[in-house]
């Protein structure tokens, strides 16, 4: 079957990293953005520093919109794009650029065509593929240039751009999904702030050094990771060569689609593979301990490359914003729906929030 994520590949050879072909080409792209990333400090305490940064502006935001009903899509999604942002472009964007606005939206978009219902019919009926429908586009997003060596303009921008996306559209709808449960499970959520305000006492911010000290809140964020299920199908490979699997013999060249959302709901392998439930994450001495079947970041050679930067941004955020804020779902909101839209990555049907400044905090500057 020829999949529109392998169209995609088709369309754009050896350009970016995510869907580039595994062979030396990858390889040398690979180990270029983990170098440069290094170098422009993810992982160091001056990616914690940007972070904390960009926090500020989403706390400026949460506190104009203090005891009113808003919705947080745009905040988390500007926020996450601004911190990849410093690192590929050394600098951050007003949340009202219009290039950023255009950008993000084109993530947005894209997650959602590439495994959306278009996508199927291309999949499915190759005689459609070059009518003007929605799934051109997704193609029309991503264009390249002409010039495809390894090293090229053409490539380094479609490199940016992956980038950009891959640090966007994940961490802002882990967050999304975060809050929302957040919101919904206010036990949790008081939980998490006790034991915030006992690790952080007297300290100006959290640093991801922190996160040793707060077993419980490292539960809830593996566990807003679990059932946030963000990457669902990971991305999309081939076998390189000829392969044997549980007796199947697979061919050379089959594409493989790793299923995230089984392996993040396995009964066996979770307490509560159908709740959300830090429990899943913490042992009978309430230390925190991590399963073998969490793999939201996937695994092998390709696993994610940002995993180091995503886990420092979702655990400050989480902290910072809960040390501050109290978060409430609107009388007026119903029901929760926790029932995601479905795409390359899942987002959660658009919600509202409500925000109170806590009482309880002892933060000296913030
Ligand atoms: C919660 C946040 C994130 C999640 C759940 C996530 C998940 C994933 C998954 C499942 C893959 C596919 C791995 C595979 O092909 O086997 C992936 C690949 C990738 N991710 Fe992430 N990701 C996140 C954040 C980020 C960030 C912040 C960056 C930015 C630096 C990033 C950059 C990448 C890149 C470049 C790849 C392709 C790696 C390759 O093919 O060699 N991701 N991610």
């Amino acid at each position: 079957m020829l999949h529109f994520y392998a169209c995609f590949c088709a369309t754009l050879p050896f350009i970016g990293v995510i869907l580039a072909d595994y062979g030396s080409s990858w390889k040398e792209q690979r180990r270029f953005a983990l170098m440069n990333l290094r170098n422009f400090g993810m992982g160091k305490d001056s990616m914690e520093e940007r972070i904390h940064g960009e926090i500020q502006y989403t706390v400026d935001t949460l506190e104009k919109s203090i005891g009113k009903s808003f919705s947080p899509q745009n905040m988390f999604h500007n926020a996450a794009s601004n911190i990849i942002c410093q690192v590929l472009f050394g600098k951050r964007f007003e949340y009202q650029d219009e290039t950023m606005k255009t950008l993000v939206q084109c993530f947005t978009e894209n997650a959602k065509i590439a495994n959306g219902p278009w996508a199927m019919l291309y999949d499915s009926f190759p005689l459609i593929r070059s009518l003007p429908l929605p799934f051109r586009q997704a193609f029309k997003n991503v264009e390249p240039g002409d010039d495809r060596s390894s090293f090229s303009e053409a490539q380094l921008t479609m490199y940016i751009l992956d980038l950009h996306f891959a640090g966007t559209d994940t961490t802002s709808n882990t967050l999304l999904t975060g809050f929302l449960y957040l919101m919904n499970y206010p036990q949790v959520q008081e939980r998490c702030q006790q034991e915030i305000d006992m690790v952080l006492e007297g300290k100006d911010q959290a640093s991801s050094e922190d996160r040793n000290n707060m077993p419980y809140v490292q539960a809830v964020i593996h566990e807003i990771q679990r059932v946030a299920n963000t990457v669902p199908l990971s991305v999309f490979h081939c076998t390189t060569k000829a392969t044997e699997l549980n007796g199947y013999s697979i061919p050379k060249g089959t594409l493989i689609i790793p299923n995230l959302t089984s392996v993040l709901n396995e009964e066996g392998q979770w307490k509560f593979p159908n709740e959300f439930n830090p429990e899943n994450f913490l042992n009978d001495q309430g230390e925190f301990v991590k399963p073998e079947a969490f793999m939201p970041f996937s695994a092998g050679p390709r696993m994610c490359l940002g995993e180091g930067l995503a886990r420092m941004e979702l655990f400050l955020f989480t902290v910072t914003l809960l040390r501050k804020f109290k978060f409430i779902w609107p009388e007026d909101a119903g029901e929760p729906d926790f029932t995601p839209v479905y795409g390359v990555t899942l987002t959660p049907k658009p919600y509202r929030m409500k925000v109170q400044l806590r009482v309880s905090q002892k933060i000296p500057n913030l």
